[in-house]
């Protein structure tokens, strides 16, 4: 019988899925969020789109320069209220020295074209708004509740397209999603000092937000609700009210995500290890948890004996939920 490791806190791709992740599309911009606290963020333009970037920088820590002959009223308040400096004077290279990042809203190629020499020069990060051949970095469609922030990026290829999987996001994800974040940034610690290994807190804060997410969708999750979660919870995964250690086989008909039935994504989503047969769409994979092991059933070197193959994983999936991990089965139903 194969033996398999228990998973590991890495990704637990093996080589047939991470050579199929290899073939789907490269992205040329990198996915990250940049901390902008008490750091130079220079932004150049004064009209409608500038407002529009120091709308949101505003809500960050960062310290704004505004760069334009003349500003607009709202951008004009922002300036009263000392939330953002404005500099009426021509631009000149030396004003972006220190700057994490410049944002180009002034529509005048030609000061592009110096903003850009002098952004290289210092290896400072430049986004011009609406021009991507001009940007190191592009902004994306945001879906704001923070502390939590879902961001959309179509690689620059179609802003419409962000827009709208924005706008229909808004109203499927819960209010909760904030409140939730916030009790868990106030709580972290605490639960940290009562569940001393990373899988019981892994599975404790799953736990917590299926339920959060669950039970209070308008948003009305409290502090109090950590105790509550921290009294029931059992870290050996015993407690009716942790999914530790359960088994799930599931053939799937759905070849995207998007077609899953709920009980069957939910059960993705919390496995500790999820044997696959090969064909299982990738983006059904990649809502497993990144810390999950995948397994691909096809590497289970049984094929003359389908019998054979059935009953070893089986008894490997029992040793495992022994243990307490939760072993997701996925199987392509066949299609006539
Ligand atoms: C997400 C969003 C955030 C924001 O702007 O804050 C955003 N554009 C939005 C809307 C939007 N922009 C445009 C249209 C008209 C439809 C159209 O022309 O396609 C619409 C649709 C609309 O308004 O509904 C015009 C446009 N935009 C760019 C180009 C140039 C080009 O495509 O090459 C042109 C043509 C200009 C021209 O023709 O001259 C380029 C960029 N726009 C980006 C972001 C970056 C890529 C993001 C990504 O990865 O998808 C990038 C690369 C650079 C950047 O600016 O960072 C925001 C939605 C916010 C929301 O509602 O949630
Ligand atoms: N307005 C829109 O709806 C919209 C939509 C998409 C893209 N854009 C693009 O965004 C950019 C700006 O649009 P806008 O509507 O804010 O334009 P705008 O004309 O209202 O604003 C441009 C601002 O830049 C300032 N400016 C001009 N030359 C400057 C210089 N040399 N140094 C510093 N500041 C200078 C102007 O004083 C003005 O405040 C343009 O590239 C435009 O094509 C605009």
């Amino acid at each position: 019988m194969t033996h398999y490791r228990a998973p590991q806190n890495n990704r637990g791709l093996t080589p047939d899925v991470a050579a199929h992740a290899a073939t789907s599309e490269n992205f040329a911009y990198f996915p990250a969020f940049i901390h902008v606290t008490g750091k130079k963020v220079l932004v150049l333009g004064g009209g409608e789109v500038a407002l529009g970037k120091l709308r949101l920088l505003v809500r960050s820590q960062a310290k704004i320069t505004v760069v334009a002959p003349e500003i607009c009223d709202d951008i004009a308040v922002m300036v009263d209220e000392g939330r953002i400096v404005w500099e009426s004077a021509p631009f000149v290279d030396t004003m972006i020295n220190r700057a994490v990042m410049v944002f180009d809203a002034a529509d005048d190629p030609h000061l592009t074209a110096r903003v850009q020499a002098a952004t290289r020069r210092r290896n400072i990060l430049l986004n011009v708004v609406d021009k991507t051949p001009h940007c190191d970095f592009i902004v994306p469609a945001i879906l704001d509740r923070a502390p939590v922030m879902i961001t959309i990026s179509t690689g620059a290829c179609a802003p419409a397209l962000a827009r709208i999987i924005r706008q229909r996001l808004e109203t499927v994800l819960p209010a909760s999603m904030a409140q939730l974040a916030r009790i868990a940034r106030d709580a972290r610690q605490k639960v940290a000092e009562h569940l001393h290994d990373n899988v019981s807190r892994q599975r404790f804060w799953t736990h917590f937000f299926q339920r959060g997410l669950q039970e209070s969708p308008t948003g009305t999750a409290r502090d109090s609700d950590i105790d509550h979660a921290l009294r029931q919870f059992v870290p050996d995964g015993s407690s009716a009210t942790v999914p530790g250690g359960q088994i799930m086989n599931a053939e799937i008909h759905a070849d995207t995500a998007f077609d899953l039935p709920h009980g069957i994504a939910r059960a993705i989503e919390t496995a500790d290890i999820v044997f696959h047969e090969d064909h299982i769409a990738e983006d059904i994979l990649t809502l497993a948890r990144r810390d999950a092991t995948l397994i691909p059933i096809g590497c289970i070197s049984l094929d003359h004996d389908p019998d054979a193959k059935r009953d070893s994983i089986e008894q490997q999936t029992r040793i495992f939920a022994r243990q307490g991990f939760n072993i997701v089965t996925l199987t392509q139903a066949i299609t006539h």
